[in-house]
């Protein structure tokens, strides 16, 4: 039921809450330029792509030369022949424009991809508790589609529309001067219009990306817990609440729409306009005798160049305010520090007692350890126990090294944790969460994960074996290749740890960290595997924690904690005689197991 609270909470948050929004306030050009630094782009197709395009400009601007000589009755072979290759040259610019821009575009997309991907895959852990998968997935693949798209067409649209505008402009001072001042009349507009849009489009943009991020994290928020929606009846509170996230998202949208038409409006306003004094203008001069007739049209159609110029500068302006949007939002990712790992040493060099000294630990503003000291002695079991919330997954994280504690230090073989190399650190521990996680795979893939060097059949089935999971492996059709779907969600909780213990065992790590790993077996099975941590204990360390009491009995020590601390510690029989704490806990599980 927890899972659909928590659903239904999700209702009453929007993205300014979560902070997607807040992100990306600031109107800066720093993120854009770091990305521009940071990732390794096709600069030499990027060029290519701005050459041809302003080739592409520059016939555009020859093409009204020829027309005005055809008004003035040059019928020549070489005026209509030269007309015509210009007119060619500038669909096969256009062509190979086309063609380069989009193999641009899907090279930019994959390396920002790539570097996005590289940067997120090593934060820390405490980034990840922070913000939904959803946003994350979004940044790298709506944002990085926008910017990787951009940067291969628009660099080049920038430059060659600037240069098609400018071009344009010094080539109608040469026909009259009063005409060229007349199509300056309307800038201060232009303009005008430019900076409002460019402020709405960066607007509107977040706030869309917000919206959609909300919707999609509605949807995947509740659609792995659909189960729980049937089974407790809330099909229509679900439709509902769903319907709200679209209603929202296409308000925005429409929304955004309606700013986009506007700003379409008010450029198609001032575009014409223009032309309107354009016409009045030429028709007086024509009149007066000041220009030609084929003047005229050569100054008309270059104006028109202008305005077309005008409305394209406009719609680069609104992507280039988008991707300002985008980039901020990447930049927001890829800004994070990555984990810690400044280590050198070598798993060859681990070995000896893990120590928690004095460690101090908070979740954010919450105190879960608060000076905690205890060894791990090499080739002996360690359990820890307490009551729920005391902090004892906690202590196996921080043995992890997914946290680093506030205060205080863990050792190994009197070594501080930071002089290892995390990774090294992370292999030589086999890691039994309370909720073991699968990957999407084979059975046999997930055994061997995170396993390096040549690994046979008969060691992953001498694993599975070891962990009492052979038998249900063998009695699936597929054996080890039968698929576990997506978190393992085809095999039973049980059948999950078993396969989290066969991959521990695999790893043949120095120390096992099991987190109430027998919970979700039944009674023979966890026999089955008592026995074998039994036998794994002769040259395995192991630190443990445990909710059956029965379970710790024969550890050689037992840490007791209660409210982030440690209450005690010793054998069971040590416990029995001096902790009030651990003889109820004791009592408690044998009251349960007579119930
Ligand atoms: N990622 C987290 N972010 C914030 N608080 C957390 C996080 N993980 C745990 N906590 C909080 O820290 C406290 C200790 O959690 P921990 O999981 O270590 O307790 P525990 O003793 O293992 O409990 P249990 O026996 O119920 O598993 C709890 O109050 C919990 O709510």
């Amino acid at each position: 039921m927890k899972r659909v609270e928590d659903n239904n909470r999700l209702q009453m948050m929007s993205s300014d809450e979560k902070g997607i929004e807040t992100e990306n306030k600031e109107q800066s050009w720093k993120p854009f330029f770091h990305l521009l630094r940071s990732v390794k782009l096709p600069w030499a197709l990027i060029i290519v792509c701005t050459l041809v395009n302003l080739l592409q400009s520059q016939l555009g601007l020859l093409f009204p030369q020829y027309t005005e000589k055809i008004y003035a009755g040059d019928f020549s072979r070489e005026i209509a022949g030269t007309a015509v290759a210009v007119v060619l040259g500038k669909a096969l610019c256009m062509a190979v424009y086309q063609y380069v821009g989009r193999y641009t575009s899907h090279l930019n997309q994959m390396r920002f991809q790539n570097y996005i991907w590289r940067k997120l895959s090593r934060l820390p852990l405490s980034y990840f508790e922070k913000h939904e998968p959803r946003d994350l997935i979004s940044r790298n693949t709506e944002d990085t589609l926008t910017v990787g798209e951009f940067l291969s067409y628009g660099i080049s649209r920038i430059l060659s529309t600037v240069y098609g505008f400018a071009g344009a402009f010094i080539l109608i001072f040469g026909y009259d001067w009063r005409l060229a001042a007349s199509m300056a009349v309307c800038l201060p507009l232009c303009y005008i219009v430019g900076v409002i849009a460019g402020r709405y489009y960066f607007k509107m943009n977040n706030r869309l990306q917000g919206k959609l991020a909300d919707m999609t994290r509605y949807f995947s928020a509740v659609l792995p817990y659909i189960t729980l929606v049937k089974l407790f009846g809330q099909e229509n509170r679900e439709e509902k609440n769903g319907e709200d996230w679209i209603e929202r998202y296409y308000k925005t949208s429409f929304c955004n729409t309606l700013v986009s038409t506007a700003v379409s409006f008010a450029t198609t306003m001032t575009t014409v306009l223009q032309t309107l004094v354009i016409i009045l203008m030429g028709v007086w001069l024509v009149r007066d005798g000041s220009i030609d007739i084929g003047d005229w049209i050569a100054f008309y159609m270059y104006a028109n160049m202008l305005n077309n110029s005008f409305t394209i500068i406009m719609n680069i302006w609104g992507e280039l305010k988008r991707n300002q949007g985008c980039c901020a939002r990447i930049a927001a990712v890829t800004g994070i520090p990555a984990e810690e790992n400044p280590g050198t040493l070598g798993a060859g060099e681990i070995s000896g007692d893990m120590e928690f000294r004095n460690i101090t630990f908070a979740y954010h503003e919450k105190k879960v350890l608060d000076n905690v000291s205890f060894t791990v002695p090499y080739g002996k079991m360690t359990a820890v126990v307490g009551p729920s919330g005391a902090g004892k997954s906690t202590i196996l994280h921080l043995a992890e090294r997914l946290y680093t504690p506030d205060e205080g230090q863990i050792l190994w073989g009197q070594k501080a944790a930071g002089e290892y190399e995390l990774h090294s650190w992370r292999r030589a521990i086999g890691y039994i969460p309370q909720d073991a996680q699968l990957f999407a795979g084979t059975i046999r893939e997930n055994i061997m994960q995170g396993v390096t060097g040549d690994i046979g059949e008969e060691q992953v089935r001498r694993a599975a074996m070891q962990a009492d999971a052979l038998e249900f492996i063998e009695s699936f059709e597929k054996g080890f290749d039968t698929e576990v779907g997506e978190n393992g969600t085809k095999l039973s909780g049980g059948q999950r740890q078993r396969i989290a213990i066969a991959r521990a065992l695999l790893m043949n790590a120095r120390i096992l960290i099991l987190d109430e790993a027998t919970s979700n077996l039944d009674a023979e099975a966890e026999y089955a595997i008592g026995q074998t941590l039994k036998e794994l204990r002769k040259d395995h360390t192991i630190l443990m924690v445990a909710h059956r009491m029965d379970r710790v009995k024969d550890a050689d020590q037992i840490i007791v904690m209660e409210h982030t601390r440690i209450q005690g510690s010793g054998t069971h029989e040590e416990l029995m005689q001096s902790n009030e704490l651990y003889r109820q806990m004791v009592d408690l599980q044998a009251e349960r197991i007579a119930v």
